[in-house]
């Protein structure tokens, strides 16, 4: 009996941008019942593939196969019918809407609202995806935004599910809960084609995969028999090297300073951030750990002056208040912030790059004379951020919207770091980096420290903090523990901290 071919074969598949061939005949197959690994540097190419086998990019060359019969995908729907479903980096849900309805838009048909609550829930059940299908969106914490995602994918039956840095914003116990229900799905026969720069996880769940790099398959391998560094080292083509940072005891001046912060949620089921104190010194760098939705979202706003504290004296920026002041304000007075998401939030994403610089550079007077935009000394900080920060684009100053997803986080992190801030905050530096890009951006945080800076970084990979930070406190139901010296602490000690352990039995009901 001949074997039935694989599930998707892509081949020889080429696309430019411009001048740039983002995929260089690729060739990529896929069999049923497989979860397989697509790795490869920021701009490899990876999500411009995916896009083609989604049908929401046409290749310039080559062809799709779809269980061993030619197909060309016209648009998402196309590919949708054909079984393939995908689950992208930046979410496509609406606020305002409940997860039903959400999910309802989405649903190729018009089938009842009350029907498609129905089957949602009965979904989310049979996978382990919990979600209430009441709730609006705008309540939900990430994790739970990317299970509606997922479940919504799930519900129109793929036998390839296409999953873009799944688990960059989820915590350790969340991650492990989505690997349980892709054993699921793999073992219904369907198969899963997944991007992640996390190689530990890619090793654990995946049983094949393909690597790219500048746009050309590199190496495809069984991951299983590889280590993280193998993995690494194909990526990138170099070994990739750790961090260099002896965490020490603070020394230098307070730089930045909470005292006794307490703010009401900002919407009905926001977290409200309870009693909240620290002093983050020069030359320090302080990890802020936690679940996701336990007010570091409330503490990064209460930090940059989006939302203002009720005292001024609540926020002391090298002893000065600025609780009452705003973002600009605290920008002026050499404090820098890098919000989570970088789409939308940290970037516009049609803006090019430069103006992108002028959004937080304007306000501490760079990049202006006499008013005036400078636009030589922006382009040419666009080029220095480029430099520094190895971002990988097709174009001197392109829209933020054109940079694959880890260069776009390269550049916003980037762009604060080159501004020498006395203070930076910045949530999840390394979100969606690959491997050597992530060690650049540690090393530059660690580097800002040590010239006196303070830094606060906000991250659910505990692996970073434990890496980067000479302190560690926890957020948990909108409280912060006492900072501990990161030398006791484990991965375990630190998950108990952000279970509740420790903190007022109240907060842990
Ligand atoms: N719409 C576009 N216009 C111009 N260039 C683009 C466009 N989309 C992607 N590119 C470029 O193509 C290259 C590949 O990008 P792609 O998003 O496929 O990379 P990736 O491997 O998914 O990266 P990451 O890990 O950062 O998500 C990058 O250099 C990117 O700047």
């Amino acid at each position: 009996m001949p074997a039935s071919p694989p599930l998707v074969q892509a081949q020889q598949i080429v696309k430019r941008f411009g001048a740039l061939a983002a995929n260089d005949h690729v060739d990529l197959t896929v069999a049923a019942g497989e979860i397989h690994a697509l790795l490869g540097e920021n701009g490899a190419g990876k999500s411009t593939l995916v896009k083609m086998l989604y049908g929401l990019l046409q290749p310039d060359a080559g062809r799709i196969l779809w269980q061993g019969a030619p197909v060309v995908l016209h648009g998402p729907r196309e590919a949708r019918r054909l079984g393939i479903g995908m689950v992208f980096q930046h979410f496509s849900l609406f606020e305002a809407m409940t997860v039903a309805e959400n999910v309802a838009l989405a649903l190729d048909g018009d089938a009842p609202l009350p029907q498609v609550a129905e089957r949602l829930a009965e979904t989310s059940r049979a996978y382990g995806l919990p979600l209430d299908p009441r709730r609006e969106v705008w309540q939900l914490s990430v994790g739970e935004r990317q299970r509606v995602e997922i479940v919504r994918c799930l519900m129109q039956d793929p036998r390839l599910l296409i999953l873009d840095e799944p688990t960059s914003v989820l915590t350790p116990q969340e991650a492990e809960g989505l690997f349980a229900t892709l054993a699921k799905i793999r073992a219904e026969g369907r198969a899963v084609l997944y991007i992640s720069h996390k190689l530990e996880e890619v090793r654990r769940i995946c049983e094949a995969a393909t690597i790219l790099r500048h746009g050309k398959v590199v190496a495809r391998c069984d991951p299983r028999a590889e280590s993280a560094a193998s993995l690494a080292r194909m990526m990138v083509g170099s070994t990739v090297l750790g961090v260099k940072h002896e965490p020490t005891a603070p020394r230098g001046k307070v730089r930045l300073a909470v005292a006794g912060l307490s703010l009401p949620p900002a919407e009905a089921h926001g977290v409200a951030l309870r009693d909240v104190s620290l002093a983050l010194h020069g030359g320090e760098v302080l990890g802020i750990a936690g679940v996701a939705g336990n007010g570091q979202d409330e503490l990064f706003a209460a930090l940059s002056g989006e939302r203002l504290a009720p005292r001024a004296e609540a926020v002391l920026l090298d002893g000065r208040p600025v609780g009452r002041q705003g973002i600009n304000a605290r920008r002026r007075l050499g404090a820098a912030f890098v919000p989570e998401e970088r789409l939308g939030h940290a970037a516009a994403p049609r803006f090019p790059l430069s103006e992108n610089a002028l959004l937080s550079g304007h306000a501490a007077g760079e990049f202006l004379a006499g008013g005036l935009v400078r636009r030589g000394r922006l382009l040419g900080y666009v080029d220095e951020v480029t430099r520094v920060f190895d971002l990988r684009k097709g174009s001197r100053d392109p829209e933020a919207r054109a940079l694959s997803g880890g260069n776009l986080q390269k550049f916003t992190v980037g762009r604060e770091i080159l501004r020498n801030p006395d203070v930076l905050v910045v949530a999840q530096p390394t979100w969606g980096v690959d491997a050597g890009a992530a060690r650049r951006i540690r090393q530059a945080l660690l580097d800002l420290a040590a010239e006196g800076a303070a830094v606060l970084a906000i991250s659910q990979d505990l692996d970073e903090l434990l890496e980067i930070a000479d302190r560690i406190a926890v957020m948990f139901h909108g409280r912060l523990s006492a900072p501990l010296p990161v030398q006791g602490l484990t991965q375990e000690s630190l998950g108990l901290l952000m279970g509740g352990s420790g903190f007022p039995a109240e907060d842990a009901a």
